[in-house]
């Protein structure tokens, strides 16, 4: 067990997988995930039920993250807010839909649009935009949302990277959110301690994938 290791991008696919294959599904991964970033904002805050949070969640894993973090929040007694960054049908991945089904049945928790959430006040701002899965120059809607979330005076907090930061070297794409917190998956990701202007106070957390899933990767 190498601790205090910062992995790549591609290592940290390569160990999900595995852990996927354990039979550790990804679904509780991004389960893990969500909880451990609503632990770090109870950490922060102490009470959440006062405080008005607006998620931004892109069609992958990262916004499934997003949307387990806004359940949870829902559960805080936050008045919770999402943005989904495209159709529902668009959603890439099973995990993130799972999580989009679930919030569909959620009153407690109100889908906005982009437009909606110009005029909005939040306290928190969720980012969960792009994560590891970033590729190239950041396409609309999530250019303008990270521009929004840049504009808006809020504590913001990055699901495992800050969206626009390449995880892996530390560059930043032509939009990039700059965060005042942010928690990372699994282990450290190479590009994040090189930003830590971009990113805020940075929690790393364990998300339940067994050691074991690390063999031959790292
Ligand atoms: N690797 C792991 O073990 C785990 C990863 N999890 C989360 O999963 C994330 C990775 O999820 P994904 O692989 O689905 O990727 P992401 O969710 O990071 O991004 C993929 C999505 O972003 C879009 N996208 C990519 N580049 C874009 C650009 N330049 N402009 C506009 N849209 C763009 C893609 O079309 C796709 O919809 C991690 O960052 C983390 O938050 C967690 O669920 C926990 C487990
Ligand atoms: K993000």
């Amino acid at each position: 067990m190498k601790l205090g290791m910062e992995i790549t991008v591609k290592q940290m696919y390569q160990i999900e997988e595995n852990g996927h294959q354990m039979g550790f599904p990804r679904q509780l991964m991004m389960e893990n995930a969500g909880a451990s970033m609503v632990k770090n904002l109870v950490n922060q805050f102490g009470d959440l039920s006062s405080k008005k949070v607006l998620v931004f969640a892109g069609l992958g894993n990262n916004g499934g993250d997003a949307l387990v973090v806004a359940r949870h929040l829902a559960g805080h007694g936050s008045s919770v807010s999402v943005v989904l960054l495209g159709n529902p049908k668009d959603i890439k991945t099973v995990e993130c839909r799972t999580n989009w089904q679930v919030l569909q049945k959620m009153k407690s928790v109100s889908i906005k649009t982009l437009e909606d959430a110009s005029s909005m006040e939040p306290d928190i701002i969720i980012d969960g935009i792009l994560g590891t899965g970033i590729s190239g120059t950041i396409r609309e809607p999530h250019a303008s949302a990270i521009d929004l979330i840049n504009h808006l005076s809020a504590y913001k907090v990055a699901v495992d990277v800050p969206s626009g930061l390449n995880p892996d070297t530390g560059e930043t794409a032509n939009k990039f959110v700059k965060a005042d917190m942010t928690v990372t998956f699994h282990r450290m990701k190479r590009g994040i301690p090189k930003r830590i202007d971009l990113c805020g106070r940075i929690f790393v957390e364990k998300i339940g994938i067994p050691p074991e899933a690390e063999m031959g990767v790292l």
